[in-house]
């Protein structure tokens, strides 16, 4: 089978309006020859406001970059004031959309329940899911976060079938990491995100297992990527601020494709 290639997706929160948008794509763009595409795949996850300018740009230029949002409807359409659906992601081009993510998990109240519908929904479209989990601090530090991250994937893909598996992302981002600059040691990214690859293989069996891209998120910057990265079962970063700056974000992903810096 052939090897995993890596992910480094830019989560760029309520950031940017599509003005600095574009700005930053172009950066980017600037910033990461083609080259380097070959090796690792990089996508950025604006606001809903900025994708169609990035749409635009990445059409027009033919960049190679990818583009997705962050959040989607679990409905297809109708009465739900506020909501987007993968649907309408799907339209504008959209490869990701992330789903359970810590923030919206907290702010937004979204549980389990609500996180395997929008999972399903960005499938139904044929927009990838980048599927968040991870633990709080007192999990980890009462011992239990292999246990509860693995409960998490299992809860997000209930329903989901082995093939509609396969093309799902996840992202282990343990919440005490997340914007904190406390990064997760490489030894526990691949610690959890092996036992996530494990009980994938439980759920749909080693062939899905060994497809599906498992991410590590949490102050991941161009000084820690490369460590990241090396290890078995991390086959990416999911990247919140670090994914702000084109030269910082540019660098990073010259690292994760294995070099050399642009
Ligand atoms: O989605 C990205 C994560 O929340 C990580 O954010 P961070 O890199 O700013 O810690």
């Amino acid at each position: 089978m052939a090897a995993r290639q890596p992910l480094i997706a830019g989560n760029w929160k309520m950031n940017l309006n599509h003005l600095e948008a574009i700005a930053l794509v172009q950066k980017i763009a600037f910033s990461l020859p083609e080259k380097y595409f070959a090796k690792v795949e990089v996508a950025v996850l604006p606001p809903f406001v900025d994708i169609r300018s990035i749409q635009t740009l990445v059409d027009g230029d033919k960049l190679l970059l990818k583009y997705g949002a962050q959040d989607l409807s679990p409905h297809d359409s109708g009465a739900y004031t506020g909501d987007v659906s993968g649907r309408m992601l799907a339209k504008l081009g959209c490869s990701y959309v992330t789903v359970g993510h810590s923030e919206r998990r907290e702010y937004h109240h979204e549980d389990d329940a609500l996180v395997n519908k929008k999972v399903k929904a960005a499938l139904k479209h044929g927009v990838t899911p980048i599927f968040c989990l991870g633990e709080r601090v007192d999990v980890r530090d009462a011992g239990n976060h292999v246990e509860h991250c693995t409960n998490q994937l299992v809860a997000g893909l209930k329903g989901v079938s082995a093939e509609q598996a396969r093309d799902i992302v996840v992202a282990y981002e343990p919440v005490w990491a997340i914007g904190t600059g406390k990064v997760a040691s490489s030894a526990d990214a691949q610690e959890v995100c092996a036992a996530l690859r494990v009980k994938l293989a439980e759920l749909h069996g080693e062939d899905v297992a060994s497809a599906v891209r498992v991410l590590y998120g949490g102050s991941v910057k161009s000084g820690n990527i490369a460590e990241l990265v090396a290890q078995k079962d991390v086959d990416g970063a999911l990247v919140g601020g670090a994914s702000l700056e084109a030269d910082e974000f540019a660098k990073l992903c010259a690292l994760a494709a294995g070099g050399p810096l642009p």
